[in-house]
């Protein structure tokens, strides 16, 4: 129960409600119990008339009519409660989950890089929707099925004692023996529905997976395998869902026959107690019969309840888990820190902590606000590192990173991205108009503001070429669009922002040498201010930058401007001849 303590400060949040829900339960137990007591009256009265002690048939008529009245106005009066339970105990669970979402989604928010690398997505998506669901069961049914549970057996004993004693014992043996049971029962239930949860998500992944690479699998013509590996997976998922029918249909007969060996017992021994006189009417049989019946379910729900808290506990766990992570960056200075965009790099050195790569080794470099620096070299020379150092995505394992000569950990870490605009090597466009995606950037754009920076990013002609402009939905709803314009999207995105630090990473290797060159002179034009750092392997992206640095297994082997690294013998050399001559062919 330690895990399940988290969810105390939403208890108490909702403690109003949850009181009021606890009342009502308790009153509309009450008010159920009085049916027992009526038939027992009911029945008592008939023998009564049947022995002569009720002469009179309309004095049995108005009694037996008064308690039918009875019976019926404590049925709705506890049917409307229970309605009224449910609205409010299973309403604040709902909150709760509500809230629990809200906190898990924002500690996700909050985590650095490192900790979604360490993750599957699919864990992170699981804590977030089924975690959080299990743990509603605890805040929600569970505390409902306990105060129901515990009332009416506290006031049915306290009835069915002053009635018959002895008659109570008997009626009551069966009842833990049932709990038991369906605690055992349940405990099969969750690890069968374990495993079957486990099949729909390998279900799911699997033909999520064959969707997204339905190009790929048609172009190798390999529908008929991917096909018959779908139905081998759905056939242990069915045979897996079989199994769990299996226990699951077990429930009902159970209860069933547990139901009939108590009203057995009550009969039986209630009979030879009316018989000896020990009980005083045969009213009371009937009476006992009903409570039987009623306490059965909520009897044996304290072993389905016992089986949702410890479901809810393990939830909890992994849940707590996730929320006592810190963020791995934290931003150590609340006050507000404006950026300028000078950047400098002094010795610095990068370790990736997962792969133990050396990413950057000894980097030494500087820009100056208003500058552009372009930065050259093959792949997994460790390029996007660097971007990734200046947006503090990572912190450097050594050495020095200055921005506006201050140490990068000392800018407030909010003012820092505010004032980046970053263009990733895989543009990232999310599900949702063209305009909304470049509004990202700055989310009070005006619509002129988002048409210049399409033009600057060279992708406004494209758009106005569909049907519905900067209002043609992207993504899985709307349409594709091709790598050239997602990256001019993702560039217009950066731009409209006017970021004091323009990181490219990349992003003009889709779109021809023309459009880059009209794309980099908008840039030239419009970012006078601001310092532009352009990731690249083309020399076309490079030529026209302050700086060029030359990256090799995470070290600068060349530093310069194009027209010196030209004529040194060199990487930068060999690559700029190299895509001059494929220019000429
Ligand atoms: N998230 C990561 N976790 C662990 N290692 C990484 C990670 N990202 C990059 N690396 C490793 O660090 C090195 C530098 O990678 P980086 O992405 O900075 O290179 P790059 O020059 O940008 O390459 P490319 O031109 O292919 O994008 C590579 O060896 C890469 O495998």
């Amino acid at each position: 129960m330690k895990e399940l303590q988290h969810l105390n400060k939403y208890f108490y949040k909702y403690r109003k409600q949850l009181t009021i829900g606890i009342i009502i339960t308790i009153i509309a137990r009450i008010f159920l119990l009085f049916t027992p007591r009526l038939i027992r009256e009911s029945i008592d009265a008939v023998v009564d008339y049947e022995e002569g002690i009720i002469t009179e048939k309309s004095v049995l008529k108005a009694e037996l009519l008064e308690n039918i009245l009875l019976i019926i106005g404590a049925a709705i009066i506890a049917g409307i409660l229970t309605f009224l339970m449910r609205q409010t105990i299973i309403n604040v669970s709902r909150y709760i989950e509500f809230d629990l979402k809200n906190e898990v989604y924002q500690q996700y928010q909050r985590l650095s890089l490192n900790f979604y690398k360490s993750n599957r997505t699919g864990d992170l998506m699981n804590r977030i929707s089924e975690d959080v669901g299990k743990t509603r069961m605890y805040a929600g049914p569970a505390i409902m099925y306990s105060i129901n549970t515990l009332t009416l057996f506290i006031i049915a004993l306290v009835y069915m004692f002053n009635v018959a004693p002895t008659l109570t014992m008997y009626t009551i043996i069966p009842l833990p023996i049932l709990s038991v049971i369906i605690y055992r029962l349940s405990r099969a239930i969750h690890k069968r529905s374990t495993i079957v949860q486990e099949y729909l998500s390998k279900l799911s992944t699997f033909t999520q997976e064959s969707f997204s690479g339905i190009s790929v699998i048609k172009a190798y013509g390999i529908e008929n395998p991917t096909n018959a590996s779908f139905s081998v997976l759905s056939n242990e998922s069915k045979q897996k869902q079989i199994d769990l029918t299996k226990v699951q249909a077990l429930f009902f007969p159970l209860m069933l026959l547990l139901i009939g060996i108590s009203n057995l017992t009550v009969i039986y021994i209630g009979g030879k107690q009316y018989m000896s006189g020990e009980i005083a009417s045969i009213g009371i049989i009937a009476e006992f019969i009903i409570y039987v019946n009623l306490l059965t379910w909520p009897v044996a729900t304290v072993g389905w309840v016992t089986s949702i808290v410890k479901q809810a506990e393990a939830s909890q766990k992994r849940i707590n888990e996730f929320l006592s992570e810190e963020p791995a960056i934290q931003n150590l200075n609340e006050n507000p820190t404006p950026v300028k965009g000078s950047i400098e790099f002094k010795n610095v050195k990068f370790v990736y902590d997962d792969t133990n790569i050396t990413a950057l080794n000894n980097v030494s470099f500087s820009v100056n606000q208003g500058e552009t620096l372009a930065i050259i070299g093959k792949t997994g020379s460790g390029k996007s590192t660097i971007l990734d150092l200046i947006g503090r995505l990572y912190d450097t394992t050594s050495g020095e990173l200055l921005i506006d000569g201050r140490p990068i950990k000392e800018m407030n870490l909010v003012d820092l991205r505010k004032s980046i605009g970053y263009v990733p090597q895989d543009a990232f466009l999310f599900s949702d108009s063209i305009k909304n995606n470049i509004k990202f950037g700055k989310q009070k754009a005006s619509e002129d503001e988002v048409i210049t920076a399409a033009k600057n990013a060279a992708v406004h002609d494209n758009i106005v070429d569909f049907a519905k402009g900067y209002e043609t939905i992207l993504g899985e709803r709307g349409i594709t669009l091709s790598g050239g314009q997602k990256q001019r999207v993702s560039i217009a995105r950066a731009i409209i922002k006017q970021p004091q630090l323009l990181l490219f990473d990349d992003c003009l290797s889709a779109v021809d040498t023309e459009t880059e060159e009209q794309i980099l002179n908008n840039l030239y034009a419009i970012s006078q201010n601001t310092t532009t750092i352009i990731v690249s392997h083309r020399v076309s992206s490079a030529k026209n930058a302050d700086k060029i640095i030359v990256l090799d297994e995470g070290k600068i082997i060349q530093q310069g401007t194009h027209d010196s690294l030209i004529n040194i013998d060199g990487y930068y050399k060999e690559l700029y001849n190299k895509q001059l001559s494929e220019k000429e062919i």
